[in-house]
């Protein structure tokens, strides 16, 4: 158990108050209903002592029974209202909660989100939610509720016979000490078993993004039992708080029984020495039975509240992420550019400048003083794995901040710049290149607003779709993935280029976007780039020389620094270069040479 565990339900309880704080008119609504369908339960034993008493005097019933009646009926519209407004203020508070996580998502920095399991994210939007709506809200009323129904029965008590109630009061206070004690147990029990269904869901996910190399790894059996390992560990943890929560149900109807019987005992003696009448035992028994019972329902929910309070505080850890800070209106570092009038800046003044940058993940040095500077044309960053190249695109994305030094965009320090403007500006393709849309036409288009036919047109033309895509018999509307158009790993990288050249932005940045391309295609890509858009800055990472071959700069990282920039031609007498060109997955510089001097067009398979 960890050491702050017995106090989490308490701080938890707080955080469910204080985010119910907007709902206060709708909450002291259902507060009322609910209080009113007990009051009505509470004043049937005093009615049910009239009737017995009428019954040993003989007198008339009318009335007595009337009440009954009435009160009964009173107490169930009360109770169809309560039930309604409880389960739609639910709802509302769900619903903000969903939304809120969802915008603190999308707002959160990209070192935030990365770092996290997405499983687990996923799961405090959906499961999580899911169960506050369903149990927590009636717990919470409940908690509010049941305590006043019970001082209101043992007032009532007290009128009828003090003596009858205090024995009450006592019993009472024992089973209340022995629930309390085996609730908390539940609270802690029940959060254990969630955490290992959310490890367990983790494997499947892990499973899921990495299917084909696990059937190709032949690890089916690894991952099932990896699975099952913690399929085991999870039915454990669920088994124990099933166990305690059975111990909760039982104390809790043991208290109802032992009250019961002990003030049924007592009351007799008293009968029979006439110290009470048994209309009075009666509406005393009743009340036993109508203050246990919701005692023994909100006993009953305890886990249930628990597990909505551990969701409660996962969500609220989420609701905390921190979010992405816009710093344009702090004091500017650099003289910012206007750009915001829509109009951009001349293809001559445009540049990405990193002016001596130091950036490390944690204690981990991952860029040391790093000066480069890319202006329209093709720059290509290469170097070995982990030298820091995509940490240079996240810096010009400002997904990250430089320790030291600064990133400028045509001039402008990028942290002065709006991000919407600044990623307005600075068009981005991740190494994945996922695709966002459910057709073709969504996909390349993701994120733009406003782009006509004719251009598009065009960009699926420079990346070579166009001819593919027309051959489509729903063109653009054609579905991908699932129920549409199954596409190859390059016509994904294709798109998601043309996705962002679409975004009509000055600079490109484009992560290993064209590794899934042979190195022909991969050629034809980039050379229809740098003719087509000869006014972007386009900074791409590659391991394949092909594009390097291109490039108007070619610049080196070895560990962090630059090792070396130029031409192609000028970095072959590097050796370091040269071992990098040489390596199996740069492609053949050869062929790209064979290719060019021989003026064939080369343009492949759209589809590769
Ligand atoms: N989010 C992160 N948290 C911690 N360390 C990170 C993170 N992202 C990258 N790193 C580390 O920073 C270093 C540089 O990573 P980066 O992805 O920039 O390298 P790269 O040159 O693009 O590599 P590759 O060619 O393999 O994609 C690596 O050592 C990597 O482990």
């Amino acid at each position: 158990m960890e050491p702050d565990a017995a106090s989490r339900p308490t701080s938890s309880l707080r955080t469910l108050i204080s985010r119910l704080a907007p709902f206060r008119g709708a909450l002291t609504v259902v507060l009322l209903l609910e209080l009113g369908t007990r009051a009505a339960a509470l004043i049937q034993p005093l009615a049910a002592r009239a009737v017995v008493d009428g019954v040993a005097a003989r007198a008339d019933l009318m009335w007595p029974i009337a009440v009954l009646g009435a009160v009964a009926i009173i107490g169930l519209c009360l109770n169809y209202a309560g039930f309604y407004q409880r389960g739609k203020l639910s709802e509302r508070f769900v619903l903000g909660l969903r939304k809120a996580m969802a915008g603190r998502i999308v707002g959160a920095p990209v070192s935030y989100v990365e770092s996290r399991s997405t499983a687990d994210l996923v799961s405090r939007v959906g499961a999580d939610s899911t169960l506050i709506q369903q149990t927590t809200v009636k717990a919470l009323v409940d908690l509010v509720v049941v305590p006043l129904t019970v001082v209101a029965g043992i007032v009532l008590m007290l009128t009828i016979d003090v003596f009858l109630a205090l024995v009450v009061i006592v019993l009472l206070s024992v089973a209340g000490l022995a629930e309390a004690g085996v609730f908390r147990r539940v609270v802690v029990d029940t959060e254990t078993a969630q955490e290992h269904v959310a490890g367990l869901t983790g494997v499947v996910q892990r499973v899921l993004l990495a299917f084909r190399t696990v059937k190709a790894s032949r690890s089916e059996r690894r991952e099932a039992e990896s699975f099952d390992r913690n399929a085991d560990s999870a039915y454990r943890a669920s088994v124990k708080a099933v166990r305690t929560g059975a111990l909760a149900d039982t104390v809790a109807y043991a208290a109802v029984d032992f009250t019961f019987l002990v003030t049924l005992a007592v009351g007799v003696v008293r009968v029979s020495t006439g110290s009470v009448g048994v209309g009075d035992l009666v509406a005393i028994l009743l009340y036993v039975v109508y203050i246990q019972e919701p005692v023994e329902a909100l006993t009953n929910s305890a886990g249930k509240l628990s597990e909505g309070l551990a969701a409660l505080r996962r969500i609220t850890e989420l609701l905390d992420a921190p979010q992405e800070t816009d710093t344009a209106a702090a004091p500017a570092r650099t003289e910012v550019p206007a750009v915001s009038n829509g109009s951009k800046p001349p293809a001559s003044r445009r540049s990405v400048r990193f002016d001596q940058v130091w950036f490390g993940y944690g204690d981990q040095p991952v860029l040391r003083d790093v000066s480069i500077e890319a202006v329209p044309g093709l720059t290509v960053l290469v170097g070995s794995s982990g030298a820091g190249k995509t940490t240079l695109l996240s810096l010009a994305e400002r997904f990250v901040e430089p320790e030291r030094g600064a990133v400028l965009l045509d001039g402008a320090d990028v942290r002065d710049l709006p991000l919407a403007e600044l990623r307005g500006r600075v068009a981005y393709v991740q190494q994945e290149a996922p695709l966002l849309g459910a057709t073709i036409g969504e996909a390349a288009t993701y994120g733009v607003d406003d782009v006509d036919e004719e251009r598009l047109r065009r960009i699926l033309e420079s990346v070579g779709l166009r001819t593919w895509i027309e051959g489509l018999p729903l063109g653009l509307d054609t579905e991908v993935g699932e129920r549409g158009v199954q596409i190859s790993g390059g016509q994904r990288q294709r798109l998601a280029v043309a996705r962002a050249l679409a975004r009509d932005s000055e600079v490109l940045l484009l992560d290993e976007a064209t590794s899934q391309l042979d190195p022909l295609n991969e050629q034809n890509l980039v050379r229809s780039l740098t003719r087509d858009f000869r006014d972007r800055v386009v900074i791409a990472v590659t391991h394949r020389m092909p594009m390097a071959y291109q490039a108007d700069q070619v610049i080196m990282l070895r560990h962090g620094s630059v090792h070396a920039r130029g031409t192609h031609d000028d970095l072959l007498s590097d050796p370091h270069y040269r071992q990098l060109i040489a390596s199996p997955s740069a492609g053949s510089p050869e062929l790209a040479e064979q290719l060019t001097a021989s003026g064939e067009d080369g343009r492949g398979e759209p589809g590769a």
